[in-house]
């Protein structure tokens, strides 16, 4: 495991899992044009290094809303863990720490909120929600997240109902099996379903900011009209996603997103990206063209099917040795050194 690279880590987690499961993991909405789309579109990309820069100290650190990474490569939320490997979202959390990077829960943990803190207690957590229609519901789990000392409050903007995955239909996978449940729905004595639901409205971006002083990062943006609504209702930060290709289909690539809406943004909030970032080359190309972090998803779901707590560390660690690798090459000390002059785009 110390000498795989990722694609080694999602051939391992593919032996592993219930072939269900791994479909469930893998896979994306309709033809899955768009999951294809966000790693091939990182390939089509040419990064021009620059020489005799005499680079010889790396700095890979960020601060983001108060929060800190040793290296901008967060871990996506994403939900079930506990489907990969027994201690589930605790043994994320522990490798998240071990990175010093961010983990940003889902909603949808087989682990409760409170646990995953208790777990990684130097974890630096956040917490993903989908704003649930039943608002008093919405605001007893900010107030969990809150009291298990979530710094920033994810709201995912792109699931008004869910993706057709065509995987899950034809494995006929739509629960999960009977000693698991999402535990941050457990609410007296039942567990309520996560309701993806197409009411929230810009409104409701409003309503939460007056449940939660916690910063607000809006997930799930692909149109610079989106990013100025964002700028206007008080989010704290906005994350380019297309969900991996599990929401909408034909949404192009997420890297080729990221300049217009890192312009139309303008500098006024921090910029994120997820979708296909496999390489320390692909972090880079998000940097240089307007993010200042990006998130990674189903790498970490491989890291942990495949060798539970460990096998995360490893894929975090394989990342961010790429992100110094790949910096000392295009001559650049700093992340914040890049820019969008360094990225060629094919014409
Ligand atoms: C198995 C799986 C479950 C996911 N669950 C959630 C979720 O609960 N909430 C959410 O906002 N996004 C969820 N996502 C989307 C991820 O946060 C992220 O946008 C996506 O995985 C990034 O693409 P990548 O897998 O290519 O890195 C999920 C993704 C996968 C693969
Ligand atoms: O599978 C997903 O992508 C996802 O976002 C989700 C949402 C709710 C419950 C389970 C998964």
């Amino acid at each position: 495991m110390e000498r795989w690279t990722l694609r080694e880590f999602e051939a391992a987690a593919r032996a592993r899992l219930d072939p269900a499961h791994y479909d469930y993991f893998a896979g994306g909405a309709g033809d899955e044009v768009t999951m294809r789309a966000n790693e091939a579109a990182f390939g089509r990309l040419g990064l021009l290094p620059r020489v005799l820069r005499g680079v010889t100290k790396l700095e890979t650190d960020v601060t983001l809303l108060g929060s800190h990474a040793a290296v901008p490569v967060l871990v996506a939320p994403t939900a079930f863990h506990r489907l990969a490997d027994p201690e589930g979202e605790r043994a994320t959390a522990r490798a998240a720490a071990a990175a010093e990077t961010i983990m940003i829960v889902s909603m949808a943990a087989t682990v409760a909120i409170e646990d995953v803190a208790a777990a990684a207690p130097e974890a630096e957590l956040w917490f993903q929600l989908y704003v649930q229609p039943d608002l008093a519901f919405t605001e007893r789990l900010v107030r969990r997240a809150e009291s298990a000392g979530c710094k920033a409050l994810v709201v995912t903007a792109d699931s008004p109902v869910m993706g057709l995955r065509e995987r899950d239909l034809r494995n006929g996978f739509d629960d999960l099996p009977a000693h698991l449940c999402c535990e941050n729905l457990r609410d007296g004595d039942r567990v309520r379903p996560v309701v993806m639901s197409p009411e929230p409205s810009w409104e409701h971006l409003g309503l939460l900011r007056e449940m939660t002083s916690l910063p607000i990062v809006l997930k799930g943006v692909t149109h610079p009209a989106d990013a100025r609504l964002a700028l206007g209702h008080g989010v704290a930060a906005i994350m380019v996603s297309n969900h991996g290709g599990r929401q909408l289909d034909t949404v192009p690539a997420t890297i080729e997103l990221l300049p217009e809406i890192a312009a139309a943004v303008g500098g006024a909030v921090p910029v994120l990206l997820d979708g296909g970032v496999r390489r320390g080359t692909d972090v880079l190309k998000a940097l240089a063209l307007g993010a200042v972090a990006v998130a990674v998803g189903r790498p970490v779901l491989w890291g942990l099917a495949a060798g539970g707590e460990r096998g995360v560390a490893r894929v975090l660690g394989l990342l961010r040795a790429e992100v110094e690798h790949a910096l000392t090459l295009c001559g650049c000390a700093s992340v914040h050194e890049l820019e969008p002059g360094m990225v060629r785009r094919p014409c």
